[in-house]
């Protein structure tokens, strides 16, 4: 027989708020009203095991454009790094005019939550292979853009230098995998003063010739489904994250789901997922992909909390 004694639950749950307490769990943040949670109970436990691991374990894997940097400020989007030229005076009209095009055309395939990854792939080579083409016939000049960028209306996310700087502190690697240009999304980091020694950039690197002058891109194309991690086997930067198995990794697509695919035995992965755009028509499907959610939120407040507790900030 079992006698429920009602006085015993009070100490019961004072001691497990206590617990709660001294264990730290509280992150504020995640009860922001941007936050959204398919398993609240699951990222509390992923978030104490890498607590418990301790940063010396972890990795951070990220996306560039519309997730280091903002969608848009005051109402207006921002440029990613590949429309930062499309304010410059380094294109012609004409070319605007046909990037834009491109982007009326391929962006709306890129977000369709109707189509399969398999079904959205030849579109967005096709994508990227027209628009570095006709960067490469404007015969861009290498010196240039360092200005473009300052012109530019590219902003990080509120809270990045925090983000940046508190895994510069800890010795975290920050590996960014970007399908946008990688000269030009290092400037944005340069030119903000975040370009710390433990930040890797994987992405499209323009070629310039001796005069330096745009010629073509370097190596294999990087689009939105096709970043991962397994791209490093075999470098050296590989090596160094070989003891690296909790991850942290940060979107704003479905494609960059697959960034962590090639981390040596995975222990823990904590996916945070910016949805930007087509909010209500996506959500259901950045639910159940990834941990955390976060609704039309322009700032790190989520991922510096989280990093926050991880790194055993009080
Ligand atoms: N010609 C293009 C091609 C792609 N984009 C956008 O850039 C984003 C890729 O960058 P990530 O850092 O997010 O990998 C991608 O989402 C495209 O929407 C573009 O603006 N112009």
């Amino acid at each position: 027989m079992i006698y429920h004694i009602p006085w015993i639950y009070i100490p019961v749950r004072t001691a497990l708020a206590i617990w709660h307490q001294l264990t730290n769990y509280e992150i504020r943040e995640l009860s922001k009203s941007t936050v959204c949670m398919r398993d609240p109970k699951k990222v509390e436990e992923i978030i104490q095991s890498m607590h418990k691991a301790g940063p010396s374990t972890l990795q951070v894997i990220s996306d560039f454009d519309m997730t280091l940097t903002r969608f848009a400020n005051n109402g207006k989007r921002c440029p990613t790094s590949h429309n930062i030229f499309d304010n410059s005076k380094l294109i012609s009209e004409e070319c605007k005019k046909n990037l834009k095009d491109l982007l009326n055309t391929y962006y709306p395939i890129e977000i369709d939550s109707s189509r399969t990854v398999e079904e959205k792939l030849p579109h967005m080579v096709e994508w990227w292979t027209k628009a570095h083409d006709l960067l490469i016939q404007q015969k861009i000049r290498k010196d240039l853009l360092a200005q473009v960028v300052r012109e530019s209306d590219a902003m990080l996310r509120e809270g990045y230098k925090v983000f940046f700087d508190q895994l510069q502190e800890h010795n975290i690697p920050l590996l960014i995998f970007s399908a946008g240009i990688g000269d030009v999304l290092e400037e944005v980091i340069r030119q903000n003063n975040v370009f710390h020694s433990n930040v890797r950039v994987f992405s499209n690197y323009m070629d310039f010739d001796d005069n330096g002058v745009l010629r073509a891109f370097k190596g294999q194309l990087i689009h939105t489904y096709n970043k991962r991690e397994e791209a490093l086997l075999n470098t050296g930067h590989f090596q160094e994250l070989q003891d690296r198995h909790n991850v942290l990794l940060l979107g704003d697509s479905l494609g960059d789901l697959t960034m962590a695919d090639g981390v040596q035995n995975v222990q823990n992965i904590l996916k945070i997922g910016y949805l930007n755009d087509k909010v209500e028509e996506r959500k259901e499907s950045y639910l159940s992909s990834y941990d955390i959610v976060l609704e039309k939120d322009e700032t790190m407040d989520v991922p510096n909390a989280v990093l926050h507790h991880i790194t055993g900030g009080q």
